[in-house]
């Protein structure tokens, strides 16, 4: 058994934290032979809840869990950790866009910034799940500065799980039969979900998803716009944003990155820019992180055209958060 690690869920009295924590703690991200020291960090009104979903950690009775440090000091929280997962934020209700929580939550992202850059480990892997995530995770990096920005990803592995799953239905296969849907862009209505470097395994061999369908209006249409309004489809059905599922996602994205993927196998996330596939660069958090090498440098033109779009959207995002944090 490795020496423990530490690890940190912030937002760890809500929804997403209650699934989150408990699949962190079976060992389900860092691995069946890693033992975990967990710091739960929340706000000051959130103590007393804090204190019940110890006890139930402590019940879950968990041999990997060495130590639960539940806190509603940053500077505590984000002690010697190895991976952040940074979820605690307002969500959006139903009507909203995930950018109208930017001034609420962006000033979060300063502050836990500044606490990580002071006393987390400096290898540290910082997930950030609080919306609007792209912006978020900009925001924290920047004032994290001595902390590598590869650091930081924003998750887009919600809408990547998302898209498989229509896929996976529309055929009758099995969820493990797909792979390779690329998420490009922002977490928000702008994203792009695109099958077109996709595979399926049907009937023993794993065929491109664009062939496989034979149905290009599928998928430019309503396979991008379903997985583009999930969240709200989820929102409007449950009255309270995805939980369960964002939970399961947070933990694939930091699965796949702690662990790497399989040889020809790639996962979204959202990265800082390099400027490829035109994408605004050095700002924003755009692109899927691993598929750089296997796609090149070129994206076909209604790509491009959907990629322009949630660009622009998160330089618009990256600007009023600038002002947001300027005005405080
Ligand atoms: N990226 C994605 O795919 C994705 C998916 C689902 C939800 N989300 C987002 O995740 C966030 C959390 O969702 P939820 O359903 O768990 O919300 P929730 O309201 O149930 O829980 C949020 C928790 O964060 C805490 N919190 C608020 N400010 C904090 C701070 N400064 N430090 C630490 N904790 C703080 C709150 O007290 C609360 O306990 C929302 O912003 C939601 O929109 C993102
Ligand atoms: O849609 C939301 O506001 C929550 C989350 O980002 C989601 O995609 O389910």
């Amino acid at each position: 058994m490795a020496e423990p690690i530490r690890v940190v869920v912030t937002g760890a009295a809500g929804q997403i934290a209650y699934s989150l924590l408990y699949m962190i703690a079976r060992g389900e991200v860092f691995g069946k032979e890693q033992s975990l020291i967990l710091h739960l960090l929340d706000i000051p009104p959130m103590a007393g809840v804090l204190e019940g979903v110890v006890m139930e950690l402590a019940d879950c009775a968990l041999p990997l869990l060495r130590k639960v440090v539940p806190t509603t000091d940053p500077l505590e929280g984000f002690k010697d950790v190895s991976a952040a997962f940074l979820v605690g934020a307002m969500p959006r209700k139903e009507g909203m866009e995930r950018k109208d929580l930017l001034s609420a939550n962006v000033k979060i992202f300063k502050v836990q910034g500044e606490a990580l850059d002071k006393v987390a480990k400096k290898d540290v892997k910082v997930l950030v799940v609080g919306n609007p995530a792209n912006t978020n995770a900009l925001v924290c990096a920047n004032y994290a500065p001595s902390i590598p920005r590869e650091n930081f990803s924003a998750m887009t592995r919600l809408d990547q799980n998302r898209a498989a799953a229509q896929i996976a239905s529309k055929f009758g296969a099995p969820i493990s039969n797909v792979s390779n849907l690329i998420i490009w862009g922002n977490h928000s209505s702008t994203q792009y979900p695109d099958a077109s470097h996709g595979k399926i395994l049907i009937d023993n061999e794993w065929k491109n998803i664009v062939d496989a369908v034979g149905d290009n209006s599928y998928l430019e249409g309503p396979f991008v716009e379903t997985v583009q309004k999930r969240g709200a489809a989820v929102i409007s059905a449950r009255k309270m944003s995805s939980a369960m599922s964002a939970a399961k996602a947070a933990c694939d994205h930091m699965h796949d990155w702690w662990h790497g993927t399989a040889p020809g196998q790639f996962v979204s996330m959202g990265v800082f820019s390099d400027g490829s596939y035109g994408s605004p660069k050095d700002e924003e958090f755009i692109y899927e992180a691993k598929s750089k090498n296997i796609l090149g440098n070129s994206v076909e033109k209604f790509s491009s055209v959907k990629l322009d779009l949630t660009g622009k959207e998160l330089q618009e995002e990256n600007k009023e958060a600038m002002s947001v944090l300027d005005s405080n």
